[in-house]
């Protein structure tokens, strides 16, 4: 049994690894934190989850809130998490951050895009980027665990087998990913209140999102060249789910080959990814409230291209789900526990 900390659980991933947690049965929720909620019952916050935890929210005391714990999440809007990474470091204490302060190498990289001075520079090469289908290893030893962003999740899983084969051409990659609205955390603001989302979508920070530079590193990797591409996501009237549409420009080699074969044995031993026979596509119905990644491809024979979709949670493939199961990783626990049912969500 391990000892674990939440700091920023009263937002919405905070709150979905309280839920997660507090029926894990390898960890004992020991502190959770709220910058506004300090002194009241997590239940009375979040009341779907009266009687799963009796703990309070306190403010983030963070010497002895990490000295109590074995791992920390951090679940922080970016640029908040450096002075906790860098006291669980000094603790020798697990760290597990949600944001995107650690999951870009270069700190020029992360200050252009981010518009934060990165506090914590020296410890940016130590942290591992958690996606377990392809850092699984990795992650085994880490002990700076940089949680992949939401949409970044969707279309690194999407690219994986056919980067990995060579079978694209690296710069016709384009990325069209839709969103809940739960993915712009819980804080109000003018974009998310329900009379500007409701029956409507739109594109948003075309050529600018911050996820661009995390999916162009780490796809990059998987390739073994420098990638640049398109990524236009979009704000749809669902609170939960990322479907991403993923196209790109298929190698002569590859276009009389079985790229649904190909799927299917890159992540034949994936217990969270599920490639779905011929002729389905991926909803995000079908992975609300679980930790799956659906993926399909097509090849769409009339314009040489592959056309790939996945479908995640945001909040658990996307987020805390993901966090747990590297979680699971880190400490030699099996891979699903605490996060095996997809009924997950209330
Ligand atoms: N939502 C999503 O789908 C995903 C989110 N993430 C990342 O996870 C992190 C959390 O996101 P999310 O849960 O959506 O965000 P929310 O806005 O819903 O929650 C933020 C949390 O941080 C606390 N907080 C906010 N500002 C401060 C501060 N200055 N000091 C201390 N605590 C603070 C809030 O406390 P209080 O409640 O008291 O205000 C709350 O607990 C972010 O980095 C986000 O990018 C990653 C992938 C997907
Ligand atoms: C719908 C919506 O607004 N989504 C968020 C996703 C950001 C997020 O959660 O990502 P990080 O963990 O990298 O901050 C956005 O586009 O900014």
């Amino acid at each position: 049994m391990i000892k674990a900390a939440i700091i920023g659980a009263t937002g919405y991933a905070g709150a979905e690894l309280v839920r997660i947690l507090s029926r894990h049965p390898q960890v004992r929720l020991t502190a959770i934190t709220s910058q506004s909620y300090a002194g009241q019952a997590f239940w009375q916050v979040y009341p779907h989850l009266y009687k799963y935890i009796d703990l309070t929210c306190e403010e983030m005391d963070l010497i002895n809130i990490i000295n109590q714990s074995d791992v920390i999440f951090a679940a922080l809007p970016h640029g908040h998490a450096m002075p906790i990474v860098l006291e669980a470091v000094k603790q020798n204490k697990k760290i597990i951050d949600l944001g995107a302060d650690f999951r870009i190498d270069d700190p020029v990289v992360y200050e252009s895009w981010y518009k934060v001075t990165h506090t914590a520079v020296d410890l940016l090469a130590e942290a591992v980027y958690g996606l377990p289908e392809i850092n699984r290893n990795r992650i085994k030893e880490a002990r700076i665990l940089a949680n992949p962003g939401c949409y970044p999740t969707s279309a690194i899983l999407g690219l994986a087998p056919l980067l990995a084969r060579g079978l694209i051409e690296p710069e016709s990659i384009i990325i069209d990913s839709k969103s809940g609205v739960s993915g712009a955390g819980r804080s109000l603001s003018l974009n998310t209140h329900y009379s500007e989302v409701n029956e409507s979508i739109k594109a948003y920070n075309i050529g600018q999102h911050r996820h661009t530079p995390e999916i162009e590193q780490e796809i990059s990797k998987i390739a073994g060249q420098k990638i640049t591409l398109s990524f236009t996501p979009h704000l749809t009237p669902m609170i939960r789910g990322i479907l991403s549409t993923i196209y790109a420009k298929l190698k002569i080699e590859a276009l009389d080959m079985d790229l649904g074969q190909l799927y299917r044995d890159f992540y034949q031993e994936e217990p969270f990814v599920r490639v779905l026979p011929e002729g389905c596509l991926p909803r995000t119905k079908d992975v609300s409230g679980s930790n799956f990644c659906d993926v399909a491809v097509v090849k769409d024979k009339r314009t040489g291209r592959a056309v790939v979709v996945s479908a995640i949670d945001n909040l658990l493939k996307g987020a805390s789900g993901q966090a747990v199961q590297n979680m699971n990783i880190m400490f030699g626990f099996a891979e699903a526990t605490g996060i095996d049912d997809p009924s997950l969500y209330p």
